[in-house]
């Protein structure tokens, strides 16, 4: 596939790369999520309906029996899950709506929103991420509800993800909002396509994280940790 067809069929714009420079796996894994350009014109209705068509066959295709009466509402149930649950954070109208307040308290110091608990999906295989993500910011005169900061976390994961993308997707978020780069991002969690299958790893778990503006130091980072382990 050369470049042309590739930007052309996915919108993008490969910005003076070739598809030799990235490689054909990488060319749309970028801040963004990868998505078709029309991805919104199906409603949700339509959606669900045609998913639910899709894993029968795959259900029907592994040999199971549809007409069980365990199995027959399965297909319809993956396809809510998938619309209106764990996929929901892909389309834009489900975005938390973000109301910011005065800094009226004149607090100057990082806020750190520690252990909030996500669950999300690896894109590569579609099974659980279950994490805990550790948010810190410093107001650049605007101060966050800080559900809005779980509420955040918690579109971002409900979608198919990398823990790279949903950690500097989350940080850009909270600095667009914020309007500062005053932000960290730290990411544990445990992937499913690791220890449930493949090399089946159950202790491992995957550190991600971002470190903007002022937090981007050795003394803060070590004040972040320290917060986080404690
Ligand atoms: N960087 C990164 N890799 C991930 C993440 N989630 C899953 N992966 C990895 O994506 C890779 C996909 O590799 P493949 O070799 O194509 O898939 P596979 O044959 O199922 O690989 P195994 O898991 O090793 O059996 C695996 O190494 C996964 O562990 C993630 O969030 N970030
Ligand atoms: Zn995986």
């Amino acid at each position: 596939m050369n470049t042309e067809t590739i930007s052309k069929k996915n919108g993008k714009n490969l910005n003076g790369f070739s598809v030799e420079d990235i490689g054909d796996d990488h060319l749309f894994t970028g801040l963004e999520t990868p998505m078709k350009p029309n991805a919104f014109e199906m409603s949700n209705t339509e959606k669900k309906e045609r998913i639910s068509i899709l894993f029968s066959e795959i259900m029907d295709v592994i040999g199971l029996d549809l007409n069980d009466d365990s199995l027959q509402g399965t297909p319809d149930r993956v396809a809510k899950m998938y619309v209106e649950e764990i996929f929901s954070g892909l389309n834009p109208k489900n975005k938390p709506k973000i109301a910011l307040f005065d800094n009226k308290y004149q607090y100057n110091q990082m806020l750190v929103e520690k252990n909030i608990t996500f669950y999300s999906n690896c894109e590569h295989h579609f099974v659980p991420i279950i994490g805990k993500a550790h948010i810190a910011y410093k107001s650049s005169g605007k101060v966050i509800g800080l559900s809005k900061l779980n509420r955040i976390v918690q579109y971002y994961a409900k979608r198919p993800q990398v823990q790279e993308r949903l950690t500097n997707q989350i940080a850009n978020e909270l600095k667009t909002v914020l309007d500062t780069e005053d932000v960290a991002v730290i990411i544990d969690a445990k992937h499913l396509c690791v220890s449930s299958r493949g090399i089946q790893d159950d202790t491992s778990t995957t550190v991600t994280t971002y470190y903007g503006g002022e937090f981007n130091t050795a003394s803060k980072i070590a004040e972040l940790q320290n917060y986080i382990n404690n």
